[in-house]
């Protein structure tokens, strides 16, 4: 029980707690923040008065100390946070550190370490193959064995509401030519993003079973993308500058341990992976999300999580098996989620069929890819205690024309 007056399926209820990177208003310096309903708590204010000894690892101007202080204090945090909340005593400190999110600057939770974007839905890599590979198989001989990745950069994650600049590049007309312009197929992709806090060791691969030892919680991420300059540029390498020039994260960081009632068994695997990938007698690793994605507005899919290939334990597994390290603020993203219907694709590039079938919005206008001026928002929402949601709050981003 709380004495917060706080309706108990409230999204951001005393069962979630997320912890973001807030400045106040009229003060300029960030610090962490807890939301609280639809307010933000400043952690280091009320651990100065509750719990002086939180003090050193909650400090500072974002999450990066939290993250790599590791999971005894993140339990430690959140146990303490919690219990300001339900007792009583503990009320006035609380309430004189609250502020109201409507008027907060939320900033980028965290320092964006590496970066690494996945590629774990059978139904979204089948989609694409169908439609950029046709008279090839779907799949390429790889996906059912290992988690198909590549690394991203890191220094243009950008925090959600920030304005995405329509990029140019070279791009293949359909005559053949090699044209330089803006981007004319800009499109989205709805993920979900894993965040480090533990560092590991350079030569000794994380197993999958470590992974909350390792990974702190979990957020939105809007993988956009320039689909003619990546289809352009993308072999033999892979991506390049057709995804690097902007990927929003939601503010909010949604710890594991807000996610118990969200665990559920992955699909089942055929062929069986190879041992360090094998999840069969490692606890449920895919995670009960859904997730809205709306243009200007419009609901225009809902792409359901559950159903990914691989999980991000495997991921994470898969991501240090040859030795590489995992540095505090590394973000791995699930890859596009998309479901087997229509309306479950997480990409614009498959809702409107390479373009060939436009989305219908019910103001009567028609998308392929994005326009100036258009606004994506992504949202998700996990199953809680009792019946109640979790919501992982929301990844918003404005396209500009460009340049
Ligand atoms: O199949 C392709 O050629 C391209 C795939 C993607 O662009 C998807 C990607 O970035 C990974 C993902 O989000 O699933
Ligand atoms: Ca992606
Ligand atoms: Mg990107």
């Amino acid at each position: 029980m709380t004495w917060l007056d706080l309706p108990a399926d409230h999204p951001f209820g005393v069962a979630h707690l997320p912890y973001g990177a807030y400045a106040p208003p009229g003060d300029p310096r960030t610090r962490i923040g807890v939301r609280v309903g639809d307010a933000v708590l400043d952690l280091v204010g009320a651990a100065v008065q509750l719990e002086p000894r939180l003090v050193p690892m909650v400090e500072g101007d974002n999450l990066d100390r939290l993250l790599a202080a590791g999971p005894v204090t993140w339990a430690a945090t959140r146990g303490a946070v919690t219990s300001w909340l339900t007792d009583p005593a503990c009320r006035p400190v609380v309430e004189a550190n609250l502020t109201e999110l409507s008027a907060v600057r939320l900033e980028l939770p965290f320092t964006v370490a590496d970066y690494v974007d996945f590629y774990s839905s059978e139904h979204h890599a089948r989609n694409l193959g169908r439609i950029l590979r046709p008279g090839q198989p779907e799949l390429p001989p790889n996906w059912l064995h290992l988690p198909v990745g590549y690394h991203g950069r890191a220094g243009t994650v950008v925090v959600s509401g920030t304005d995405v600049v329509r990029p140019s590049g070279q791009r293949r007309t359909p005559d053949g030519d090699v044209v330089f312009g803006p981007t004319t197929r800009l499109d989205i992709e709805a993920e979900v993003g894993y965040v480090v806090g533990m560092p590991s060791e350079l030569g000794r691969p994380v197993p999958l079973e470590s992974f909350d030892e390792h990974v702190f919680g979990v957020c939105l991420v809007n993988d956009w993308s320039a689909r003619d300059i990546q289809g352009w540029e993308y072999q033999p390498l892979g991506p390049f500058l057709g995804k690097s020039f902007a990927t929003s994260v939601s503010p909010w960081i949604t710890p594991l341990a807000a996610l118990s009632e969200a665990w559920v068994a992955p699909p089942p695997r055929d062929p069986q992976p190879l041992p360090y990938l094998d999840d069969a007698g490692a606890p449920p690793y895919g995670l009960d999300l859904r997730l809205e994605v709306r243009l200007n507005g419009h609901v225009v899919a809902t792409p359901p999580f559950a159903q990914m290939y691989w999980t991000a334990a495997q991921q994470l597994a898969h991501l240090t098996v040859n030795g590489a390290s995992l540095r505090t603020g590394d973000l791995f993203a699930s890859g596009t989620v998309s479901g087997p219907e229509r309306d479950e694709r997480g990409s614009f590039v498959e809702l409107s069929w390479n373009g060939s079938e436009p989305i219908v919005l019910p103001d009567g206008g028609t998308r392929t890819f994005l326009e100036d001026g258009d606004e994506v928002v992504i949202t998700a929402t996990a199953p809680g205690p009792d019946g109640a949601v979790v919501g992982l709050g929301e990844v918003r981003g404005r396209i500009v024309p460009a340049r």
